[in-house]
């Protein structure tokens, strides 16, 4: 008899299928207390779960006391109790790798659409605003050359790194747990504590995950350090900023502007301050959504699965250490 799996993410007709041959697949919506009561049963007999967003904790744990192995479409696991999942012996696979390059376009995207001002501008010519040549009203503030200070010299901290040194020559900052010999050689990248990095950095890009040590590791202190010019990109997780600090900065003239692919609470409320400042480009966490990147994401965590169910883990797991 097949595992059997729950799945709450629709996936491409042939990912779908590929998990239909390994296993006998309940979808569902999501992994909510509404939907698990609902279908109490395969949830109760499911050895894995694949999907992502949602929270995995110790309450859905129980429901689902055959679980051997959860697969997330995602990099980021910070929706994921990895303590509960340890202790009840289930892996934790995610989807790295496959999508850092995206993830590196999508955060200079940010860089150069605050800098340049570009949806604003976007805005002001269509809304018929475009009467005679632009002056300093219109004008935004180069990028080439500045300096770009990186929160998580990661696998998306690495890329982003790449193209803004070779891309647009500019000098990198990096603050890690560790020393990244990688991007000190291949892009001169100089390592420096929190503050260095906020106080020197012409843009201030985190491409942190959430974590308990990284909660609200932005907020109106470390605001008040960064130059009046310097413009902040968060394409890690909301929660890493205090979004109430940063919109009191932002208005306050404190700093230049923001680029947010991600906010506190996602989809941000459409009432959210934060929304109504002229100086922030915000995107509905879009880091990895390409065509190309998402059917990649699918595949890999499909493959996850297949893996971990088969007791064939290699690589793309969080928590290897409980097969011993
Ligand atoms: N907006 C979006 O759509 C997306 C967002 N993300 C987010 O980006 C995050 C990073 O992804 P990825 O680069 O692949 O992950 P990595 O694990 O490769 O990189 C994470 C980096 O963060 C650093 N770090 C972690 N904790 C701390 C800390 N307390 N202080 C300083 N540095 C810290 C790590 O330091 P060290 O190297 O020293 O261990 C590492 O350099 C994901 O966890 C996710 O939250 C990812 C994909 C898409
Ligand atoms: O936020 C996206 C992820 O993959 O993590």
């Amino acid at each position: 008899m097949k595992p059997a799996v729950i799945l709450y993410k629709s996936l491409p007709d042939d990912l779908r299928a590929k998990l239909d041959d390994h296993f006998s697949v309940t979808e569902v919506k999501d992994v909510s207390p509404e939907t698990v009561k609902q279908h109490a049963e395969q949830f109760a007999s499911a050895q894995g779960l694949l999907g992502s967003g949602g929270k995995v904790d110790d309450e859905l744990l129980a429901a689902m006391p055959a679980l051997r192995a959860c697969s997330t479409v995602s990099v980021g696991y910070d929706n994921f109790d990895v303590d509960a999942l340890n202790q009840r012996h289930v892996l934790l696979m995610h989807t790295p790798t496959v999508l850092t390059e995206t993830v590196a376009d999508t955060m200079m995207a940010l860089v150069l659409s605050t800098a340049r001002r570009v949806p604003e501008l976007d805005k002001w010519v269509k809304a018929g605003q475009w009467q005679k040549s632009v002056g300093p009203a219109e004008f935004g503030i180069d990028v080439h050359h500045k300096t770009l200070g990186i929160l998580g010299m990661g696998r998306i901290g690495l890329a982003l790194a790449q193209r803004a040194h070779f891309g647009f020559g500019m000098n990198i900052l990096y603050n890690a747990r560790r020393q990244h010999e990688e991007a000190e050689s291949r892009f001169g990248a100089r390592a420096c504590d929190l503050e260095t990095l906020l106080k020197e950095s012409d843009f201030v890009c985190i491409s942190l995950p959430l974590t308990e040590q990284t909660h609200h590791m932005i907020g109106a202190a470390q605001l008040k350090l960064m130059k009046p010019s310097a413009i902040l990109i968060n394409a890690g997780r909301g929660p890493v900023v205090d979004e109430q600090a940063l919109t009191a900065a932002l208005k306050d003239g404190t700093l230049h502007a923001a680029g947010l692919d991600v906010f506190e609470v996602e989809p941000v409320p459409a009432d959210a301050e934060i929304l109504t400042l002229p100086n922030v480009v915000a995107l509905p966490h879009i880091g990895s959504a390409t065509h190309e990147t998402r059917y990649g994401m699918a595949r890999d965590a499909v493959d996850n699965l297949i893996a971990a169910l088969n007791g064939k883990v290699d690589k793309n797991c969080v928590n290897p250490q409980i097969q011993a």
